[in-house]
């Protein structure tokens, strides 16, 4: 789509004038712009401006600036240049990009794939256009302003079903309108999850990702799935996915992090059985800060219990500063004396490690979905970047030793993405006790090695970008988050080292008894 501009046209030898103290003007790509008003406001200062007054500017601004700029000053253009149209496209809300790699092969037009129907490529279709919308704009605020997701907007996800399938395949879709009937709750699976999940990512803000309702998604879980009081049940998951209350999952504490076995946090019965008191502290808890209830886990003296603890006295919560954004609300958790009815035990008493372990292929899964899309928003970044980019009178792409590192970030971006495809097809032809036992490994193997290729190509990309890759405005915006933050996804919902040995361990089972 070309940029909207006023209808008059110019010919270069009238923009060729606009030269003088008074007026300021240039071509961008066919599009003549009138600065004479900007240049105490230009970021890039004024003298620059000035240089190219009267000429074709277009070279110098796109060696420079995102396209995007052109669209957000759009009112500073007066026309365009008669007899000439724009080249530069710019990607309507919602359309599939171009740029090769940019997209999974199964959305890539000429390319096939065994995998996904009709309702899927409408959900993608319907998710990218949401995002674009409604879910990115607000994720750039948030991301730098640091403040939480807005009820607006939680408000806007739970009206379009995108809270609900953000829990994944499930009953709690069914009935549930799903971006206008994008996809029937019945036939939702892990591919349309693995839609939700990727597009969602494309918003490029890795604190703010977190910040939007990460904490539902691991906490709702233990909800649906191991919460025995119906009423309970029905009360907690209509306020949640309505958007009136939050949810986040507490297990981690300063003394245990992956050793889930080491928790502190103690759980004991008042003599007449009604309640436990919890004592004990969570932190790096994601959206602990703006949450209502707190699925925590605790110890119950012989073992491992889940407790469902509603805010309330004794409960306190203050944020953590980490190095992503405080959009994600990582929390620290003090839980002192407090009174919680033995009816919010979620799962069998002193077994709570089966709900914490059941919950933990979903979560790590998801997070091998964002961390592989994440891969190649930066692959797509990088591409666009290296045609553009004048250095030594060449384009950054006619040097082979950029080649060979773009090389080396589309492999491993492909790679990651095809056996997510080749696991995800599992996760939809297994039962969940089928899952349980052959996919909890390579679901673990898969998010190692996916955040080692984010290393890589967060290495290899900064590389590309030099300065700009470490500048959180500009150009460089998503390689800086991205290389800020692919260790988010490294440390969280299990670190690398112990999911790589639990994936050998779980085929160490599997072992044929026989020498070989
Ligand atoms: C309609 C025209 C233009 C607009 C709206 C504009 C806007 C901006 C904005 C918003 C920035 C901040 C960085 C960013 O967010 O990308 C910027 C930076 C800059 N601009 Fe422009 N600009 C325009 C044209 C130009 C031209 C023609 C030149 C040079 C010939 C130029 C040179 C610069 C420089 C040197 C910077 C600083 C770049 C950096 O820090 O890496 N700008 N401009």
């Amino acid at each position: 789509m070309p940029l909207e501009v006023p209808s008059k046209t110019f010919t270069r030898e009238e923009v060729a004038k606009h030269n003088t103290e008074d007026s300021i003007w240039f071509v961008i790509d066919t599009v003549v712009y009138d600065v004479s008003d900007f240049l105490d406001a230009h970021p890039g200062g004024e003298a620059v401006l000035r240089q190219v007054a009267g000429t074709d500017a277009t070279v110098a601004f796109y060696n420079l600036h995102r396209h995007e700029v052109l669209q957000k000053y759009s009112d500073l253009a007066v026309g365009s240049i008669e007899g000439e149209k724009q080249s530069i496209v710019t990607p309507a809300l919602g359309e599939i990009s171009t740029v090769p790699y940019a997209e999974p092969l199964w959305l890539t037009p000429a390319f096939k794939s065994p995998y996904f129907n009709e309702s899927h490529r409408r959900l993608q279709k319907a998710m990218r256009a949401f995002t674009d919308q409604y879910i990115t704009p607000e994720a750039l605020e948030k991301e730098r302003s640091g403040e939480y997701v807005s009820q607006e907007l939680i408000e806007r996800m739970s009206k379009a079903g995108v809270l609900h399938m953000r829990m994944g395949p499930g009953k709690h879709l069914h009935g549930v309108n799903l971006l206008d009937g994008a996809v029937d709750g019945k036939e939702f699976d892990y591919f349309h999850d693995m839609i939700c999940a990727q597009e969602q990512v494309r918003a490029a803000c890795r604190g703010f990702q977190d910040g939007n309702m990460a904490g539902m998604v691991i906490g709702l879980t233990c909800i649906l799935n191991f919460c025995k009081e119906p009423t309970l049940k029905k009360k907690i998951t209509d306020e949640v996915f309505s958007g009136q209350k939050k949810i986040c999952l507490a297990i981690t504490e300063a003394f245990a992090g992956s050793d889930v076995a080491g928790l502190r946090t103690t759980a004991t019965k008042t003599p007449d059985g009604k309640h436990y008191i919890v004592n004990g502290t969570k932190k790096w808890i994601t959206n602990g800060v703006f949450s209502d209830y707190f699925v925590t886990g605790v110890n119950t003296g012989k073992g491992l219990s889940v407790l469902l603890i509603e805010r309330g006295e004794g409960v306190e919560t203050k944020p953590i500063k980490t190095s992503y954004s405080p959009a994600a609300g990582t929390t620290f958790i003090t839980f002192d004396n407090v009174k919680v009815p033995a009816t919010n035990l979620l799962g069998e008493e002193n077994k709570g490690i089966y709900v914490i372990l059941s919950n933990f292929n979903h979560e790590r899964w998801t997070m091998a979905c964002a961390t592989i899309r994440y891969m190649r928003l930066v692959v797509e970044e990088s591409l666009k970047w290296a045609h553009q980019r004048l250095v030594f009178r060449k384009r950054l792409i006619d040097q082979p030793v950029i080649r060979q590192k773009l090389a080396k970030m589309i492999a491993l971006c492909e790679a990651h993405q095809s056996w997510l495809e080749t696991i995800t097809y599992q996760m939809c032809n297994m039962a969940y006790k089928e899952q349980a036992k052959h996919l909890g490994g390579p679901i673990a193997l898969l998010k190692m090695s996916a955040t080692r290729a984010a290393h890589e190509i967060a290495d290899e990309a900064v590389q590309i970008w030099g300065g700009r890759g470490l500048t959180q405005t500009g150009m460089g915006r998503v390689i800086e988050n991205f290389n800020r933050t692919y260790k988010f996804d490294a440390i969280l919902g299990g670190a690398e080292e112990v999911l790589g040995d639990l994936g050998v361990r779980q085929a160490m089972k599997f072992m044929p008894k026989a020498v070989l």
